[in-house]
């Protein structure tokens, strides 16, 4: 970029009709020769370090805190106005909830113009210098405002090309009971996420940034002010990536062949309307074209109160599973009241293996007609977007279908808490087979089975 044209991004489109410069200025503190020179030595040593307003920390990986980032905090109240005059949209799926504006690449208002100029090519000169990295002139900056409940789960920022991820906050006074830390963790010897070791808490006019990399995990908790709105901006500075171990896969869990229990298990656990064959096949239609139903009081109303009074009742052992970038969720991992195991039993058994082939066509048992056969048996298109179950309570399990193997299952019972979740891996080894997968809901309002066919 020219000198000339960098002079005029600086500048207010009207200053030519004497309305005042707008120029972002980088704090002080980053232009002394002393605290450069101390900053680029703590991040070489990976050691933590405070120049000034400057805080750098290698612990659970290299990140830096800056506060009082733009020296003339005034600038700030302009800035806050052009991006919340934006159009926002609603980011939404299994790992993120918020809103993210625009590209800011290449907005023409003032202080975003401004703001771009310092980042990409004062800081960026700031920043090259003190960790020794090569930095590219990409320009990668948006906007984002995290409201009550938003949030973005556990993940690391990998991607071709990003070197460092920067946020700068323009919060109001904020509180580690308003939520919306920025939490890092820290990771075992695989790469895999364990547990939050440091949360910062954002504030108006702070910076901070890190080294993208394998272990770069890190979220931003869910926003629990009602009324506060969490705004920055952020992107990612450019250069060559840092090289990436092979991605640990999980072990794929333990499948059984069902329980040999005959159909009298049914009648005792299954609202009788289920039962009846023309209602089976209606469902099966229904199934065949969506790939997922949901089956309302699906057990007989005594049975689901029992089981709904033993999870409240009784305390049951559970463990919290991870890794966080995949899952965080409580699984039963003890004995279970008797009526809990009934009912585990009862979705394992032979008769309910063969009661779901003929709720969806699919050929769990080997009595179950081969739908290969038939015009409407080809409902295996591959869906890599179903969402992850929700409920305050569930069973969950999934039975495999493949080609001539016996079927089998897998399943637990699993704990949700308020912030628990699932996310969705493209290398989860369960996506890589051809499965069903069962929710029984309890604890919720009403009661409901859900089917949805995984592959
Ligand atoms: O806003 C933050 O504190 C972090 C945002 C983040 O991790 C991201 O946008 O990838
Ligand atoms: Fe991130």
């Amino acid at each position: 970029m020219s000198g000339k044209r960098r002079q005029a991004g600086e500048k207010d489109g009207g200053s030519k009709k004497g309305r005042r410069q707008v120029k972002a200025e980088l704090s002080a503190a980053l232009g002394l020769q002393a605290g450069r020179e101390e900053a680029t030595r703590a991040w070489e040593k990976r050691e933590v370090a405070q120049c000034g307003s400057v805080v750098l920390d290698p612990v659970p990986f290299q990140h830096c805190i800056i506060h009082s980032f733009i020296e003339n905090s005034e600038f700030l109240d302009g800035l806050k106005e052009e991006l919340l005059a934006l159009s926002f949209h609603e980011k939404s799926n299994d790992l993120y909830k918020f809103q993210q504006s625009e590209d800011l690449k290449s907005r023409k208002e003032p202080h975003i113009s401004a703001l771009r100029h310092v980042l990409f090519v004062d800081f960026r000169q700031w920043l090259s210098e003190v960790t020794h990295v090569e930095l590219d002139t990409t320009v990668d900056i948006s906007c984002a405002q995290y409201n009550y409940t938003d949030t973005l789960l556990c993940h690391d920022d990998e991607l071709e090309g990003r070197r460092f991820a920067f946020i700068l906050y323009l919060v109001p006074d904020w509180c580690e009971a308003d939520g919306g830390t920025l939490d890092l963790y820290s990771t075992d010897d695989r790469t895999q996420p364990g547990s939050i070791v440091k949360s910062l808490v954002p504030s108006w006019n702070t910076l901070v940034f890190f080294e993208v990399s394998p272990i770069s995990f890190h979220q931003v908790s869910e926003v629990l002010s009602e009324d506060k709105c969490r705004l920055s901006v952020s992107g990612w500075f450019h250069g060559s990536s840092l090289e990436r171990p092979p991605r640990y896969l999980d072990p794929p869990p333990i499948r059984n062949p069902h329980l040999p229990r005959d159909h009298e298990i049914l009648y005792e656990w299954i609202n009788p309307v289920y039962l009846s064959f023309e209602y089976q096949s209606q469902i099966q239609e229904e199934f065949e074209d969506s790939s997922e139903i949901l089956l309302k009081d699906f057990l007989k109303e005594e049975k689901f109160s029992a089981i709904c009074e033993a999870l409240e009742t009784h305390n049951i052992n559970c463990e919290l599973l991870g890794p966080p970038n995949r899952r965080c969720y409580k699984r039963a991992n003890g004995e279970l009241p008797e009526v809990l195991s009934a009912c585990m039993d009862l979705l394992r058994s032979e008769a309910f293996f063969l009661l779901l082939s003929n709720l969806t066509g699919l050929k769990l048992h080997f009595l179950a007609p081969d739908n290969d056969d038939s015009d409407e048996g080809e409902s295996s298109s591959k869906d890599n977007s179903r969402p992850s179950a929700q409920g305050v309570e569930q069973g969950a399990s999934s039975a495999q279908l493949e080609g001539d193997k016996v079927p089998t299952c897998t399943g637990d019972l699993r704990l949700w808490e308020h912030g628990h979740y699932t996310m969705i891996h493209d290398n989860d080894p369960e996506r890589q087979e051809f499965a069903l997968d069962l929710f029984l809901f309890c604890g919720c309002e009403g009661q409901y089975i859900q089917t949805l066919m995984a592959l």
